[in-house]
């Protein structure tokens, strides 16, 4: 199997283009006053994901649209990726807030076609996306927030919970948490680690065994979201709370933030190969291929 990384490569050939410099997103037109100039503020976007960076506050929005369900594909990860490295390597930016486009789902998890039916060398390179996002956004620099817009299962729930802060919508309909188990297949060491940082050893062990997904004020009750809001007051609570977190002085906060999370970074890090080769054997055994067989069937029956 191809040892070498090939999202990279990836990263490198896949374009970001440039929108408008005056972009429409999360309806800064409205907040601004009536007769001033807006504030400067750049776009981009790609196939999947779409950023707004407000350069007055610093505060980027990345919102995922890839409808129907903002699955974590390969391309959407190689996009992901490529947006965060941009912010980060920004110096205009200093937090990030992440919400979805797409209506009533903030993210599906992993795209589980990208783990069924494909060769070895294809989970590979999927495995190295999904490591290469974790580590990103977790070990970000930036503040980063989660407007959980809609239901998060297992790789979105990682995603929320890889953030320094959660704000969930409050409908008991939106659903969250590491529910793998449910698929029959296994939350990773750095997936739990993840988790154990934000809801504590016993919540996730628990959890985890359960496959548990918790209905929004389920969630707010154990940590694992860090409050709840309707719907149309979303944006206003993550720039309010963003603006809380960059009262602060950069360099303590980040230090702090890197000090509370190296040592789960570094397991990964120093595993790195190891957990994906771990991930190609798990995932190609053919009782593992059935159990996602079966679960995607579950889901189509479910609409019929
Ligand atoms: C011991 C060593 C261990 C080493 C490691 C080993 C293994 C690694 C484990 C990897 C960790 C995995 C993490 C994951 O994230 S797995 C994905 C888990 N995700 C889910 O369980 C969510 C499944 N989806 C849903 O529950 C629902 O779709 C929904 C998100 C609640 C949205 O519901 P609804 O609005 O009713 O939409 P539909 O169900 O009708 O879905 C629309 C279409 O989208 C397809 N879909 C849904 N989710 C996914 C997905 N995650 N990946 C790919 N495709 C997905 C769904 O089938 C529908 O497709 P169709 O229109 O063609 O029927």
């Amino acid at each position: 199997m191809a040892a070498v990384p090939t999202l990279a490569r990836r990263i490198a050939r896949s374009g970001v283009r440039p929108l408008c410099r005056w972009p429409l997103a999360w309806g800064r037109a409205a907040r601004q006053p009536p007769g001033l100039p807006l504030a400067p503020c750049r776009a981009f976007s790609n196939n999947k994901i779409l950023v707004e960076l407000d350069e007055s506050s610093g505060v980027a929005m990345m919102k995922f649209k890839s409808p129907p369900v903002n699955s974590l594909s390969l391309d959407f990860l190689t996009e992901f990726c490529i947006s965060l490295e941009k912010l980060e390597n920004d110096r205009a930016c200093r937090g990030v807030i992440f919400a979805s486009a797409v209506p009533r789902i903030f993210s599906s998890g992993l795209d589980i076609t990208e783990m069924s039916g494909k060769s070895m060398e294809h989970y590979a390179e999927f495995w190295r996306a999904v490591q290469e996002m974790w580590l990103r956004l977790y070990g970000s620099n930036m503040v980063t927030i989660a407007a959980v817009n809609g239901s998060s299962p297992a790789g979105g729930c990682l995603v929320a919970l890889s953030c320094d802060y959660r704000i969930m919508v409050e409908n008991p309909k939106f659903s969250i948490g590491l529910n793998e188990a449910q698929l029959g297949i296994v939350a990773p060491f750095w997936f739990k680690d993840t988790f154990v940082n934000v809801v504590g050893h016993r919540i996730a062990e628990r959890s985890l065994q359960l496959g548990s997904l918790y209905p929004a004020p389920e969630a707010l009750k154990f940590g694992l979201v860090d409050e709840l809001v309707p719907e149309e007051k979303l944006q206003e609570k993550a720039m309010a709370v963003m603006a809380q977190w960059l009262a602060l002085p950069d360099h303590a906060r980040q230090l702090t933030k890197s000090m509370m999370r190296k040592a789960v970074l570094d397991r990964l890090v120093a595993h790195r190969e190891e957990d994906v080769q771990n991930f190609v054997s798990f995932i190609s055994k053919e009782s593992i291929q059935k159990s996602l067989r079966m679960y995607m069937e579950m889901l189509k029956k479910k609409k019929s």
